[in-house]
Parts: C-alpha cells; structure tokens; sequence
C-alpha cells in the first residue's frame, strides 16, 4: 500500500499506435486519473528503440534501456511493445520485484501467460490486461470478475479488427484483399507484421486467452485449433451471398460434454459463413463482437472497438486506474484460476457444419455419386441447390450444406467428393456458424 496521495510511478515500455495515445490520455486526463485513484499518476521513463522519432513526447523521459527502466524507481509497468521478447524477459522481472504489469501483449500472455501468472503469484503483483482481447470493450474483466460466480458455456466471436475490416470491405464493394489490408495498417489496425492477423494467429492468441479465463483452464496458443483469411476468395463471398450468408473470422471457445460424461473445451479460429441475420454478421470494420453464453446469465454480448491506438489506450488506462487504485487502497486484483485444468478436445472431433459449393457436369447421377460420399462418411445433408451454369454445356453449379458433424469426417467427405469424376472443381468450403444445422 502507499500513502494516500504519494506518486503512482509509471514506466512505459513501447510508444507505437498505442503507447502515444497512453502518453496523450495520461497527459490529458491527469487531473480526473488523480482524483479517480487518490493519488497522482507520475511518468517516469518511456522505453523505445528509436528516440530521435518521439518528438511529441517528453525527451528526458525516453530511454533506450527498457531494462534498466524496468529495475527503477516504476510501481507500474505498462507494456505496449509486443511480442514475446524482449517482452517475457521484462514483465517477467518486473512481477518477481512485486511491480504490477498492465499489458496489451496476447501473444506473449497466450504462449507464456503462466510463467507470468506464476511470478505474480510468488510476489503478489498485480497483471492486468484488458487490452490484449477486442481492444477497448470491457470483456476480460466481465470475464475474470463480474461472471466468476457463473458458468461459462460458451464464448464466439469476432476479435481481430483488421481481418474484419478486409473481409466487411470484400464483402460490401468487392474490394481486394492486398489495398484492404494496407489501409488496415496505415490506421493503426494491424500488428506489427500483419501476416499475425491474416494467418489467425492474433485471433489465435486471443481465443486462448478468452477460453483459459472462461473455462479455468491454461489454453496456450498452439491448443488452438487456426485457419485464417487468406484462403478466403471472392468467390466463397459470393457462395456465401447467395445463400443469405457472409464471411467473417470467428474465434469460437466452447465447454463440451463426452458422452462418457466428462468435459473438455474446444477452442478454434478459421473463417466461417454466417447469415446475414445473425448478429455478428452486421459487425464491420475494425468492430468487434463477443458473444459469452454462461447458465445463469443466459447469452451476453459484448460489441465495440477492438483495434486502433486510441481504444486500445483506454482499456490500458482502465487496467492502470484499476493497478493504481489496487496500491493506493493495499488490494489485489484477481489471481489466475486455472483449477478446472479441461482437456481440449482435438480439431477432428469438434462438430461443425460444412458449406460445399461445387462444379459438377450436368449429367445424370451426379447428385446420387454426391450424396453417397456424404453418406459413407456418416455426414447428413441439411440443404442442397443445383443449377445449370450460364454459359457452360453440362456444367451445373451444386451447393450442399451439411448437419453438423465431426470435423475430421468433414474434412475426408470433402476430399473424397474431389476425386469424383463428375465434379470439376471445388469452387468454395467452409464452415457454417450461427444457425441450427
Ligand atoms: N494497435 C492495436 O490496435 C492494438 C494493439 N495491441 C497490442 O498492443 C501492443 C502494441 O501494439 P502497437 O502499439 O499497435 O504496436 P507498434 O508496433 O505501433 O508499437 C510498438 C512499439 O514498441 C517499440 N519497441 C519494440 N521493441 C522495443 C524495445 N525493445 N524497447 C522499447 N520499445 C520497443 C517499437 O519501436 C514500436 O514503436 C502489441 O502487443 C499489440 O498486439 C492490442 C490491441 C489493439
Ligand atoms: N491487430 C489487432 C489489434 C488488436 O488487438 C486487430 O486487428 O484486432
Ligand atoms: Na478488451
């Protein structure tokens, strides 16, 4: 505890599209921080690489030596660089001296987040991270505080800004994916290297992170099953379309019961057809969506922005108040709780629905040698249109979506359906979210 009033001293460590707009709030809002928390909040040091290009900042402030910051005179480090290192290393020492962490990193927490939780722990400190899911909704916190007396069932949703942001501008005009993408990162939407949202591993990390608080379980990235957008075409927007649906990257964590009666969690990222009716197909750009389904409270949904430097920002200075307030009044904020340990469930055996548009020859039979694949494979149909291709002798346009089925059966139906003679190509698949099949 401090004494009410003494300074809360803050290193920052990290001033791109995130860590500016915290330097600005903090400048801005100092007075209202002040009287929120009962004591004034000091910057001490703000590490970055380059400090000839922090010209709006405080030059004395700049250092080069985030370590030696770190080991200072800070009561709070505020980490807004990424990545896992030097990252790890930094947050590392800084919770084993007792110093609270608020971090924005969901790649550093979703791969090493229990060598973390552990130094916390060991001295007490506090780590905080709202910021590192669906930028600034309030959704970690609800997680970790206002539903620990529920239980969670299921959490689904959109939590990488900049996919969305491409996939809504395919979507709406068509656009293409490369100008799309560079606009996402020219607003600040995209990681450092892009390729970490376009390949799901964002979403990825961040999945991990909403699964291990919702189930009380340490999921790691590498436990979650990742596909991302870059295989999405045109053409699997326009199926999509036509069936009343559209794409979008969901990250999807479910609470599943074996038939034996135990439990294990699924957790997954991949692109997935949506109906226009759903909810989330009407989150765009660098929005965000979160729907947590707990026994209780019955089905929640949590919607904002979730990328950008100033949203972001603001969930970082929620979590300093919080820090702050924490030292001021000598609590703690809540603990890692990853009692229930779950097994998770293997990609293959996770049921899902499939979506299957394909070219055929327009010949008799060709349904029939379809359905059978289907059949063998233990996979029912739910829906299936068929119509001659403009254009194209005895070719035919054939769209099959399927009941919900293992994975893994799936996947093999699929592949199976591809070597068949009469089909010419396989013009779009994907999984089908959002509805009863
Ligand atoms: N931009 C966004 O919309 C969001 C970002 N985040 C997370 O916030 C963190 C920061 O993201 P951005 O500000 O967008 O990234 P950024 O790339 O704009 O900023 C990171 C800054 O850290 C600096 N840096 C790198 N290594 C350093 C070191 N060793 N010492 C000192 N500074 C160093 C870089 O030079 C850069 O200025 C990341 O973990 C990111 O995943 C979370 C939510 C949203
Ligand atoms: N790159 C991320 C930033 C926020 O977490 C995104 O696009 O969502
Ligand atoms: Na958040």
């Amino acid at each position: 505890m401090t004494n009410s009033g003494e300074p809360i001293k803050v290193a920052l460590l990290g001033c791109g599209t995130v860590g500016t707009e915290v330097v600005r709030l903090l400048r801005e809002q100092a007075d209202d921080l002040t009287a929120r928390i009962g004591a004034p909040v000091e910057l001490v040091g703000i590490a970055v690489r380059r400090p000839h290009k922090h010209t709006d900042v405080p030059a004395e402030l700049l250092t080069t030596d985030a370590a030696a910051l770190v080991a200072g005179e800070a009561d709070v480090i505020v980490e807004v660089i990424g990545g896992i290192d030097p990252a790890r290393g930094l947050l590392t020492s800084a919770l084993r001296e007792g110093k609270a962490v608020v971090t924005a990193n969901k790649a550093l927490l979703a791969e090493h987040g229990g060598e973390l939780f552990a130094a916390a722990d060991a001295s007490g400190a506090d780590l905080y991270f709202e910021a590192a899911v669906a930028g600034a909704i309030p959704l970690l916190r609800p997680l970790r505080e206002s539903l620990a007396g529920d239980r969670i069932t299921r959490v689904m949703g959109i939590v990488n800004g900049t996919t969305n942001y491409i996939l809504s501008a395919m979507d709406a005009t068509g656009s293409g994916y490369g100008e799309t993408l560079e606009e996402a990162s020219r607003l600040g939407y995209a990681e450092a290297d892009p390729t970490a949202d376009v390949d799901g591993f964002d979403a990825a990390a961040k999945a991990a992170i909403l699964a291990s608080l919702s189930f009380h379980t340490r999921v790691t990235a590498s436990d979650v099953y990742r596909e991302g957008i870059a295989s999405v075409t045109a053409s699997d927007i326009a199926a999509a379309s036509l069936l009343g649906r559209t794409v979008k990257l969901l990250a999807i964590c479910e609470r599943v019961l074996g038939e034996d009666g135990t439990e294990s969690v699924s957790v997954r990222v991949h692109p997935a057809m949506i109906p226009r009716t759903h909810q989330l197909a009407s989150v765009n750009g660098a929005f965000n969506a979160v729907y947590v389904e707990a026994e209780a409270a019955g089905q929640l949904m949590f919607y904002g922005p979730g990328a950008g430097g100033a949203p972001t920002a603001s969930a970082v200075l929620g979590d300093l108040v919080a820090v702050a307030r924490n030292k001021v009044l000598g609590g703690r904020g809540p603990r890692e709780s990853a009692y229930a340990d779950l097994p998770v469930r293997p990609m293959g055996e996770t049921l899902t629905a499939y979506h299957i548009s394909l070219d055929v020859d327009d010949q008799p039979g060709v349904l029939t040698q379809v359905a059978a694949m289907f059949a063998e494979h233990g996979v029912s149909i739910a829906a299936v249109r068929q119509e001659g291709r403009e254009g194209e002798s005895k070719a035919a346009s054939l769209v099959v979506v399927t009941h919900m089925a293992p994975d893994e059966a799936l996947r093999s139906t699929v592949d199976k359906i591809a070597g068949l003679p009469i089909v010419r190509e396989v013009a779009a698949v994907m999984r089908v979210e959002g509805e009863q099949l």
